[in-house]
């Protein structure tokens, strides 16, 4: 087996809390490799954004840890840039300054200034922003501002791409572009790609691999799926496609069946009576595991997790 790309081994996270430690991750265990999109799915407050955090080197595992090409992560790096929710763009810049302040950054040595204008602007072509170059952030739709957080995340040339929820609040038709745009852009760059998503249907059309996470706390990989369909992959098209529906009804089932019940991981016992189970009664897409609420920061507060499904 080739070598991996990057590796999280025995990874535990535990938060000091008023209340004592609180243990949200407990020995995730996952090896990834170049080119691989993986999409983490699990219900609410599990510990997806605390996984990706520590990837991103901005919250460092309480035990273990994760290796990128050999090195160690111990902090934030241009090497794995992160795509937030809100795009996270800076308000005052233009939509080119904005993607600027990122290039600057890395590749302030090694391109002349030119170089780094046509670079930004290939960028912004990428996502077809390259028309709206001067406008701030105030005068662009959130669909836009998204494509320019992904334009800006891609021009640090990022060995890996960490998304948490980067089309969560969008509406259905912008969300699916942007979905389009996304698995173009990977297949053409080969980006390593790790996406948090509440979206059934958005991890198997773009995941070639699912991790679904535990219920917390110390929530652990539960499982993984290999989405073995090829690509490019057309959204139409698969709707129908068996292999699809097996795939997205494995997900459903794992979260609506095996961790229905928050606080239990995999012990939680079996549904006697199944609600949005993987069977032809299934909802029709989009499936979403529901918006997260605010979290519990305390060991004691074991809020149920939502588990309902909107339509
Ligand atoms: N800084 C912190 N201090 C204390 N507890 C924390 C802290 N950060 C996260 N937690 C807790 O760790 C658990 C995992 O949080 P995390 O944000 O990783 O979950 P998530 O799966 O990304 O949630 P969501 O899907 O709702 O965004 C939650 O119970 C949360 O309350």
């Amino acid at each position: 087996m080739s070598k991996s790309h990057l590796e999280l081994t025995g990874v535990s996270m535990s938060f000091d809390t008023p209340q004592g430690p609180f243990q949200a991750l407990d020995t995730i265990n996952l090896k990834i490799r170049k080119g691989e999109f993986v999409s983490l799915i699990g219900h609410s407050g599990c510990g997806k954004s605390t996984v990706l955090n520590i990837v991103a080197g901005l919250l460092q595992a309480t035990k273990g840890g994760c290796v990128l090409d050999g090195h160690e992560v111990n902090t934030p790096g241009p090497e794995r840039a992160v795509v937030f929710q809100n795009h996270a763009l800076m308000p005052w810049l233009t939509v080119y300054e904005n993607v600027e302040l990122a290039v600057r950054q890395v590749f302030r040595k090694t391109m002349t200034k030119r170089e780094r204008t046509d670079w930004i602007l290939h960028n912004l072509e990428l996502v077809n922003m390259a028309h709206a170059r001067d406008k701030r952030p105030g005068e662009i739709s959130g669909g836009m501002a998204q494509r320019v957080g992904i334009a800006r995340a891609l021009s640090m040339r990022p060995s890996v791409l960490l998304m948490d929820e980067p089309f969560g609040a969008l509406d259905a038709l912008t969300r699916a572009h942007l979905q389009d745009a996304l698995m173009e852009i990977q297949q053409d760059l080969n980006s390593t790609v790790i996406m948090i998503t509440h979206d059934v249907d958005e991890a198997v059309l773009l995941s070639d691999r699912i991790v679904m996470m535990t219920n917390g706390p110390a929530a652990t990989v539960g499982e993984e799926l290999t989405i073995d369909l090829p690509r490019p992959r057309n959204r139409v098209t698969l709707a129908d496609d068996p292999e699809y529906v097996h795939y997205r009804q494995a997900v459903l089932r794992f979260l609506y069946e095996k961790q229905r019940f928050p606080g239990k991981g995999d012990k939680a016992p079996q549904a006697s009576t199944p609600t949005e189970e993987a069977d032809s009664t299934a909802p029709e897409s989009p499936v979403e595991v529901k918006a997260p609420e605010p979290q519990p920061t305390s060991a004691k507060t074991k809020k149920p997790v939502a588990t309902a499904v909107q339509n």
